[in-house]
């Protein structure tokens, strides 16, 4: 029992601790439970969110899908019609290609009937230009008869033309009245004495052309082109314009402006002779050069000289061969009218450098720009030479009254386009101001005068092929002659050392010039120079090689323009010059001395004795 007891009591006991266990373990599992439980249901709030997630990011590849479905459609669809285009734009280079064969086909059957058709023509223009060959020849014959005719046009309206234009009142001048009473169409201009009144009041002038006050610049150029033209043909043409100060010289000779309706005589002259020189270059081929110098306090300055303080220059009596009486003023080649005008340019601003006061000195001095021209023909080889003078004189009042006209530089440099060998045309400018009253009557008595005044047919220098091997002769015939002068001197020196000789030294030359046939009597060369007048005895007139004729021109132009400035101080201008020695006087007696003393032009020669 005891043992019973004792088991019963450890039964017992094992079944407390065994309560206890169940217990503990029950709450183990109670807590494990409820772990589990909450680890669940976190679990599932989690998977829910995740299932959340799932289902938006399968919405949005959802929407991806058919965004992408649609892009990938359209782009399907716009390479269809890439596809289609390309199709359709080979379809039709195909077609061209085809039309391109088939028009080939038919140009090169075309290019052929042509060369055919060519070959025709050009057989035909191969007679066509025989003939014309034939018609070229007759065309230089057709063209100098042209030009004998255009000469002789230009010869019945005179050597010396004077034009006379009216300037017009300024702005600031509109009450002023006008001393011009009547302009008429051919030439006529009337002036009214404003302090004079009943009869005798008018006094009327007649020129070449009178324009007023409304003339354009190209209305009073449109008359002169045909003096131009002369240039190109071998003459010599001035044109100046005489005036008052302020009377509108440098207007007309320059213009008041750079733009082509302003453009003055000398622009417009340029541009001609440059257009009508090339629209001859098939025939002819010109050279231009310029030159162009000043002339203040009767001293002349090179003006397109690099070296400012220039020397003194010194004017040939007779124009050199080359055409240049000024030979020592730089002479500059030209091949346009711009190249003349950037001369131009270069002149005018050494004359500023030159001047202390250039208004001043402007108006008191000339200058002178001269446009030298050598023409050659290239069919037959024959020369011309003219030269173009183109002169802003000093204004009419401001003349050095000490120096006569025909001692003046200014004359002496324009001898050869004052002669009786050249075209002169004088632009007499005028002031319509009562105030300028009796300088413009001076004036238009001074023009009055030049129109009066013949110079004789103009002549062009032309040196045609005969023209030239004559000049050779007469060279020769020169060198022959001043070496046989010079034995003659010495044969004459050689008697009159040995003793008893009494030899009349002009009888002897004379003798021994006839017999070598050398031309005329030196007491005949003296004789009709001290009857002329001419104080510069000895005084050779000819220019080198100069033929007859020209030598007898030159003899003449001196005469007439000595008359020209003659008149100019009131003395009688008609009575003519007698003939003098031929030109082709021996050169032993020239006692040229060059500068202002020689004279080839009657420039510097005293006025006829009476
Ligand atoms: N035909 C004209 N039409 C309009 N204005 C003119 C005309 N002629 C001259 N003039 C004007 O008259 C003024 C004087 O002219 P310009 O300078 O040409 O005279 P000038 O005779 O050359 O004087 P100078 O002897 O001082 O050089 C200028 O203002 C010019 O523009």
């Amino acid at each position: 029992m005891v043992r019973l007891m004792q088991e019963k009591e450890n039964a017992e006991n094992t079944i407390a601790s065994l309560q206890q266990e169940i217990q503990v373990l029950s709450r183990m599992h109670e807590q494990y439970h409820e772990r589990k439980e909450t680890e669940a249901r976190q679990m599932e709030e989690h998977l829910a969110m995740r299932l959340k997630e799932a289902e938006f990011l399968l919405m949005q590849s959802e929407k991806k899908v058919e965004e992408i479905e649609s892009v990938s459609q359209l782009k399907s669809q716009l390479w269809t019609r890439k596809a289609n285009i390309f199709q359709s734009f080979m379809d039709n280079q195909k077609l061209s290609i085809k039309d391109i064969r088939i028009s080939s086909q038919s140009i090169k059957q075309e290019m052929f009937a042509l060369q055919m058709k060519w070959i025709d023509e050009i057989s035909s223009i191969g007679r066509e230009l025989k003939g014309l060959v034939d018609a070229a020849d007759n065309y230089h014959k057709v063209l100098a008869e042209n030009q004998k005719l255009f000469n002789e046009v230009q010869e019945l309206k005179g050597n010396i033309r004077v034009y006379c234009r009216v300037r017009p009142f300024l702005p600031g001048q509109d009450g002023k009245t006008t001393i011009i009473d009547y302009i008429g169409e051919n030439g006529e201009i009337l002036i009214t004495n404003p302090f004079k009144q009943g009869k005798d009041v008018c006094r009327m002038f007649k020129f070449n052309k009178v324009f007023n006050t409304h003339a354009s610049q190209a209305e009073v150029f449109s008359d002169i082109q045909p003096l131009i033209r002369s240039v190109l043909d071998g003459f010599n043409v001035c044109i100046f314009a005489y005036g008052q100060t302020g009377s509108g010289k440098t207007y007309t000779m320059s213009g008041p402006g750079t733009s082509k309706e302003d453009w003055g005589v000398n622009y417009r002259a340029l541009n001609d002779l440059f257009d009508i020189s090339l629209s001859r270059r098939n025939a002819f081929s010109y050279e231009v050069g310029v030159q162009m110098v000043e002339i203040y306090n009767e001293q002349v300055r090179d003006l397109l000289s690099n070296d400012i303080a220039q020397k003194r220059l010194g004017i040939w009596s007779t124009s050199q061969p080359n055409g240049l009486v000024v030979p020592d003023a730089s002479l500059h080649p030209v091949k346009s009218t711009l190249d003349v005008l950037q001369l131009m340019e270069i002149g005018q601003t050494n004359r500023a450098v030159g001047s202390t006061a250039l208004n001043e000195r402007s108006s008191r001095s000339h200058s002178i720009l001269t446009v030298h021209v050598r023409g050659v023909d290239l069919k037959n080889g024959s020369t011309s030479r003219g030269c173009l003078h183109l002169i802003d004189l000093a204004g009419s009042e401001r003349k050095n009254a000490h120096v006569p006209y025909r001692n003046s530089k200014l004359t002496q440099v324009l001898q050869s386009s004052l002669g009786g060998q050249a075209k002169t045309l004088m632009f007499v400018q005028i002031n319509p101001d009562t105030g300028s009253y009796s300088e413009t009557i001076s004036t238009l008595k001074f023009a009055e005068r030049v129109s009066g005044v013949e110079l004789g047919a103009a002549r062009s220098n032309k040196e045609g092929k005969d023209i030239k091997e004559l000049l050779e002769q007469v060279s020769s015939l020169k060198d022959t002659i001043s070496r046989k002068d010079m034995e003659i001197d010495q044969l004459l020196k050689n008697k009159a050392k040995s003793p008893g000789s009494s030899i009349d030294r002009n009888d002897s030359r004379q003798q021994i010039r006839r017999l070598s046939g050398t031309g005329s009597s030196e007491a005949e060369c003296e004789d009709n120079m001290s009857d002329d007048g001419c104080s510069v005895a000895g005084t050779e007139y000819s220019v080198g090689g100069a033929s007859e004729a020209t030598a007898e021109r030159m003899q003449k132009a001196p005469s007439r323009i000595a008359r020209l400035f003659h008149t100019k101080n009131g003395q009688p201008a008609n009575s003519k010059p007698k003939p003098r020695e031929s030109a082709l006087k021996p050169p032993g007696r020239t006692t040229s001395t060059g500068g202002s003393q020689a004279t080839g032009g009657s420039l510097v020669k005293p006025p006829k004795r009476r």
